[in-house]
Formats: C-alpha cells, structure tokens, sequence
C-alpha cells in the first residue's frame, strides 16, 4: 500500500512520514528532494533555474539517486551524498522556480513511480497527481507563524525572515499544492509531532497498523 503525506513548506511531512514510515516497517520517500538536488545543481553548474532543456540535459548527466529510507531520504549524485546540502536557505529560495518546470515535474514524477511499493510518499502533488490511487492520503497544514517558529530550529534566519520566506514559497507552490478531494486534512498547529504520528496511525486501515515494523 502507498500512504500519501502532502502539505505546504515546514508543516511536518517529513518528520511526521519519517514516523509513520517507521511505525509501518516501510520506507518513505521525499519527492522534495529530488527538487532540492535538481535546485542545487542548477545553482552549482551555474544555469539559469528556469532553464528546463539545461537542467535536464545535466540531469541526465549527472543522474541523482534517491536512497528512500524510514528513518530519513539520502540522494546521492555518483559517490557525492547531496543531502546535507539541500535545506539552505540558498535552496529554499531557488526551489520553487525548479519545481514550477513541468519537465522537472516529469522528471521527478518518473524516478518516484519507479520505485516498488509499499511506501509513506511525502510532498506537495503525491496524493493528488503522482499517486491518485493511494491507499490513504493526508494533508498537512499549519499557520504561516507556526511554521517559522518550528523552521527557525534549523535555520539561522530569525523567525519574522523565516515567516515571510514561507508565505512567499507558500504563493509560488499553490499550483500543485492542493490537497486531494480524497484527503485527510490535519491542523499540525495544535498537536505535538507524535500527536500528529498518532492521529495517522489511528485512520489507517487495521491489517496496514497491525505490519510488524522491520529494520529499513
Ligand atoms: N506537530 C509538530 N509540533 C512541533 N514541531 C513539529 C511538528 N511537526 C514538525 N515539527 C518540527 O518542525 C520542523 C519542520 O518539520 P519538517 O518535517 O521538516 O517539515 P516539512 O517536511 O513539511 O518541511 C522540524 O524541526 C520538525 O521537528
Ligand atoms: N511533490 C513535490 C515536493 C516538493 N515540491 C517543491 C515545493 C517546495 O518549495 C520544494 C521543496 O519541498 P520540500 O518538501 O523538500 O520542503 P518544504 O517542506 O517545502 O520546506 O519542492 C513540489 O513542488 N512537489
């Protein structure tokens, strides 16, 4: 089975996938951060990031592999790990240009489908365009505030920069980040992060919860 976790930027799907992942026994997989690696190799080639046929054309040079795991996504470019590099505030500026690209998009979507079942798939259009046949699908949400005052743990910006940064990401990505008709939308504001763990525990279906967790 394929549970779906979507929502916008800081809201916790990786935290909360990374959870339930492990809760399930199964890996989970970061869509965002083929986008991120993408971003970051535009930026280091030097091209222009709305450069579709440039990019791709480096891309297939320089192919990227996703290590989808349930304790946390590694991506690597040859022997290079990448993944330490994605969360910059350089990235985070330059991502959502990358991820407007409907070449990118299918670039993206291709490597995800490829990858065998079951799985936690965290990200923006996980429920709604690359897997619609999910077995359960989640959307995560929290204010803008909340937001940047749970990111500014890990950037070095203060939270008002933070907070402005979001709302602006928040606009580029709209177009591919509505929840599906289909999910279960959830106000991460108010709940702890197990909180949030609990309640998609709890709306799984039984034989799904009941998998014995293994050791990916
Ligand atoms: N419900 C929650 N309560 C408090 N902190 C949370 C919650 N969910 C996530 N966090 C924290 O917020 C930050 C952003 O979460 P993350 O999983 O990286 O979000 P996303 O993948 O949506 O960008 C992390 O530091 C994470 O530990
Ligand atoms: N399925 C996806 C996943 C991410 N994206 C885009 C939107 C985001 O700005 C970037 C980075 O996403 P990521 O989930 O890694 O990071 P944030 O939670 O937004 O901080 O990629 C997307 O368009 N579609």
């Amino acid at each position: 089975m394929i549970v779906t976790i979507d929502g916008v930027a800081a809201s916790g799907k990786s935290s909360v996938s990374s959870g339930v992942a492990r809760a399930l026994g199964v890996p989970y997989v970061s869509s965002g951060l083929l986008y991120r690696a993408a971003t970051l190799l535009g930026l280091e080639a030097g091209l222009e990031l709305q450069n579709a046929p440039g990019l791709l054309a480096y891309l297939q040079i320089h192919p990227l592999r996703l290590e989808p795991l349930a304790g946390g996504n590694r991506i690597w470019q040859g022997e290079r790990e990448l993944t330490g590099e994605l969360h910059s505030t350089r990235v985070d500026a330059g991502v959502s240009v990358v991820a407007a690209l409907p070449e990118v998009r299918a670039w993206v979507d291709a490597q995800l489908r490829a990858l065998p079942s079951p799985f936690v798939a965290e990200g923006r259009d996980m429920g709604t365009n690359v897997f619609p046949h999910a077995g359960a699908k989640f959307y995560l949400t929290a204010s803008p505030h909340v937001r940047a005052q749970r990111r500014a743990q890990e950037r070095p910006e203060d939270v008002p920069a933070i907070e402005a940064a979001l709302i602006r990401r928040d606009a580029l990505d709209r177009v591919q980040s509505a929840p599906a008709p289909d999910a279960v939308v959830i106000d991460t504001g108010p709940l702890t992060l197990d909180g949030v763990i609990q309640t998609i525990l709890a709306q799984l279906p039984e034989q799904q919860r009941s998998r014995p967790a293994s050791s990916v």
